[in-house]
């Protein structure tokens, strides 16, 4: 009898960045521990948001690192693709399923101080930095948060991978950037971080990217062997809290490229284990904000979209769809894609 181990080899999709390959790698090490006789192949590839580096990323859209590499899998080409889970869209391709999501490396976005700052020491955090401070940051949600808290700094674009955003931050004229922990963690760059940000930090907070820091592996829905084999990489907790964040994006239609931030915890009130849920949806000039968060027990990946709907129906009713749709309204007619030039 054939066992799923003995099968042909699994090809696995990816994106070429240096990070979507070092994410790739730790996932093969996982597969390969759960599955010692398994053989894996390497398919990476560039998407859309690859190749196309200079168009600021809320204009590109929704799929922008993703499509490409769906059209393989439903092809057949690959089995599996390894994605941050952050630039996966809530809705997937008819018979493309989020098969497993791995635990979470730390969700939080940080502060990177250009470099002669950091040799300085004259600037610690975000508070510290002057009044016309220049920040680079290509994402609509960390600048609209970060406006709302700090209006004296000034957001200006950065794109590309993480080594040419820090080459940028440093070379560029920018004082600081703000990126993901997670990426800059697995690629070895953690002494760069100057200042962790999350809710509860002094002086203003940002909530993160919905499934920031998170792998989301992608399977054809009807593969049982490639869903099996993932179940050995699945954390529970990481993947239940992700698809309370994923329903509240999908839930107010945001895509990547709008002011959604999320916060999840999981913590232990009357000695049970319930999972916290923060929102918040700003406008972009910051000016505008609405906010919330639940604590409850949630027990299946369904209460935890169940969770993340509620939350988001309640932030709509409080105002957060009259922000999103003016952000959809300037869209369309081609305003409001960037963070800002200056
Ligand atoms: N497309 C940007 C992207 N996608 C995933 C990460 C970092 C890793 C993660 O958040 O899981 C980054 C870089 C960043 O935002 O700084």
């Amino acid at each position: 009898m054939s066992t799923p181990d003995d099968a042909p080899g699994i090809n696995i999709g990816t994106r070429r960045s240096a990070l979507a390959l070092r994410q790739t790698e730790l996932v093969i090490g996982a597969l390969r521990a759960a599955h010692p006789h398994a053989t894996f192949h390497v398919r990476a590839m560039a998407t859309m948001g690859d190749r196309d580096t200079t168009t600021p990323l809320p204009a590109l859209g929704k799929g922008l690192w993703t499509t490409e590499l769906e059209a393989q899998l439903a092809a057949r080409e690959v089995d599996l693709i390894v994605h941050s889970l952050k630039d996966m869209p809530t809705a997937l391709p008819a018979g493309c399923i989020l098969g497993c999501v791995t635990a979470r490396e730390d969700p939080r976005d940080v502060l990177v101080l250009n470099d002669k700052h950091a040799a300085e020491g004259r600037y610690k955090t975000l508070g510290d930095l002057p009044e016309g401070a220049v920040v680079g940051t290509s994402s609509v949600r960390r600048a609209a948060q970060l406006r709302r808290r700090y209006p004296g700094l000034v957001f200006k674009d950065v794109r590309g991978n993480i080594e040419t955003r820090l080459r940028k931050c440093d070379e560029e004229g920018y004082d600081a950037i703000i990126l993901a922990a997670a990426g800059l963690l697995r690629m070895g760059y953690g002494a760069r971080i100057a200042q962790y940000l999350d809710s509860s930090t002094t002086g203003g907070g940002l909530l993160h990217a919905v499934g920031q820091g998170a792998l989301g592996l992608e399977v054809r829905e009807d593969d049982e062997r490639m869903k099996s084999m993932l179940k050995a990489l699945e954390d529970a907790p990481t993947m239940t809290a992700c698809f309370a964040e994923r329903s509240v994006m999908r839930t107010l239609e945001g895509g990547c490229s709008v002011p959604i931030g999320v916060e999840t915890e999981w913590v232990e009130e009357d000695k049970k284990k319930k999972l916290r849920l923060r929102a918040v949806v700003v406008s972009l000039d910051g000016k505008q904000a609405v906010e919330g968060e639940r604590t409850r027990e949630v027990n299946s990946l369904d209460e935890a979209e169940a969770m993340g709907k509620e939350l988001a129906v309640e932030l709509s009713g409080m105002g957060a769809q009259q922000i999103l749709d003016h952000i959809n309204k300037g869209r369309e007619s081609g305003a409001a894609l960037k963070v800002g030039d200056a």
